[in-house]
């Protein structure tokens, strides 16, 4: 696992953030300096995200005239293990001879370095000692307040950002692998965490909260019947208090495209008696876009009149506005009586699985050969071979030579699959091209 070290002097709020960071309490945190503890390090989880962090407590706080040869080794070794370091400065006091110190020994090191200025509460006051901060030469820090926890996603995502550009797999540890991301998505009110409890009430489900950031997000592993899930971001359909946000369609829009980013299933929750709105159609068509599995859920289907006639009208709702997710399978639920649940699951299943399942090259040429003979490509366009080159989602490679294929012969391909091969239910299929002479 990936390990990024906290760096900083002395009483600038190293554990106060590490603590933020892991989500508990751990390290000490005194307001006397130099409280002596031990090195920990714990695992930083977020939306289905994993890091390790280290806090380096006073490893790099030693007084200049104390230093050995080999605690010098032994800093740099630390700094040349580890993948990036958090650089934490004072953003109310500004910098001293120790911070200036402390960015040579990193700069040396040549470890990337996340800037961040904590205690940077009053905004006022940070502005004040920010030219300051420049002179450090690290650039614009982020400006934190571990106290407080703001800022803290900002760092987080940075620190993800840096990793995965580093080519780390920061979602897929080994024991994580066959854990199935989900991601319960949908608009203000539409029954999510209704559904998320009624989904805990299933049949032998047995539940861990996973702490990430304190603020907002809690994955949740949930075991049910042997398999294990993993629920994105439930944090966020149980805050109650939203008033501090102007848009409650706007934050929830935001909120899912950052869900859908981690999980392979985005559950779409719709509210029946509501419909399907643009905010539904949008978070659909994100999710199709990133490669995700969806499904579509009407939810309170207890409230709809006449509920077993309508099942035709919903679903032609479904077609028409959903139309570029149409693969999709669609389950009724009423989360209150607990009715569609294990429906519910078995499709989450279903579609985890058509995300990752593998067709053979053989069956792929074989239906291609045979849809082109019917429906022949447009004039000028020839298709060779192809073959599956990817899951999650499933992708397809196909050789031409070097005319564009059009969105409708595109279409008819994945069609051909999904009819004739597997109809990899609740996953979007990746099509690529390539010339080939
Ligand atoms: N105002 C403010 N105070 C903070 C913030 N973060 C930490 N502090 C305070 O700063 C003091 C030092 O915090 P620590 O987390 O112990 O700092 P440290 O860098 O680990 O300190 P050492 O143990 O000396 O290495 C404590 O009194 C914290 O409450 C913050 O964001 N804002
Ligand atoms: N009759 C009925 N009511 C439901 C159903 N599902 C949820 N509700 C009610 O709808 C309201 C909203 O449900 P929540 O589960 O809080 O919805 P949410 O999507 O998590 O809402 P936000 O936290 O605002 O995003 C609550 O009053 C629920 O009791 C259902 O299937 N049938």
């Amino acid at each position: 696992m990936p390990t990024v070290l906290i760096v900083g002097k002395s009483n600038v709020g190293k554990s106060t953030l590490f603590n933020k960071l892991i989500g508990k309490r751990k390290s000490i945190v005194d307001d006397k300096e130099g409280v002596t503890r031990d090195a920990v390090s714990d695992r930083v989880s977020y939306f289905g995200k994993v890091f390790e962090i280290v806090d380096t407590c006073g490893i790099f706080e030693i007084p200049e005239d104390l230093i050995t040869q080999k605690t010098k080794e032994n800093t740099i070794s630390m700094l040349k293990e580890a993948d990036a370091a958090v650089f934490i400065v004072d953003g109310r006091k500004g910098i001293t001879s120790e911070d200036e110190h402390l960015a040579e020994l990193l700069r040396k090191s040549g470890i990337e370095i996340i800037f961040v200025a904590n205690k940077a509460e009053n905004e006022r006051k940070y502005q004040e000692v920010l030219p300051d901060l420049y002179k450090l030469g690290f650039g614009d820090p982020i400006p934190v307040s571990a106290e407080q926890g703001k800022n803290i996603d900002i760092l987080i995502e940075k620190i993800i950002e840096i990793l995965e550009n580093k080519g780390y797999d920061l979602e897929r540890t080994v024991e994580e692998k066959e854990i199935i991301r989900v991601a319960i998505v949908g608009r203000p009110n539409a029954g999510k965490s209704s559904l998320f409890n009624a989904i805990l009430r299933s049949e032998r489900s047995l539940v861990t909260p996973i702490p990430g950031t304190t603020r907002d997000a809690i994955d949740e592993l949930v075991t049910i019947k042997d398999k294990k899930y993993l629920f994105v971001d439930t944090a966020g359909f149980k805050r109650k208090s939203k008033t501090e946000y102007k848009s409650l369609d706007m934050y929830s829009t935001v909120r899912s495209i950052k869900a859908i980013e981690m999980c392979d299933v985005a559950v779409i929750v719709i509210d029946a008696l509501e419909g399907i709105t643009k905010q539904d159609q949008k978070i659909a068509g994100i999710a199709e876009n990133r490669g995700k599995a969806t499904v579509i859920v009407y939810n309170k289907w207890d409230l709809v009149s006449h509920a077993r006639e309508r099942v035709d009208e919903y679903m032609n709702m479904f077609y028409e506005k959903l139309y570029f997710v149409n693969y999709s399978p669609v389950i009724f639920t009423s989360a209150v009586k607990s009715s569609g649940i294990s429906k519910l699951i078995n499709a989450i299943n279903d579609a985890y699985n058509a995300l990752k399942h593998r067709v053979s090259t053989s069956a792929v040429n074989a239906v291609v050969q045979r849809m082109m003979m019917f429906t022949p490509p447009p004039r000028g366009l020839k298709i060779f071979y192809g073959t599956q080159v990817d899951i999650r989602p499933p992708t397809f490679l196909f050789f031409t030579n070097g005319r564009k294929v059009p969105e409708h012969y595109q279409n008819l391909i994945r069609r051909t699959i999904r009819e004739n091969i597997y109809s990899f239910t609740g996953a979007p299929i990746f099509l690529k091209f390539k010339s080939h002479h």
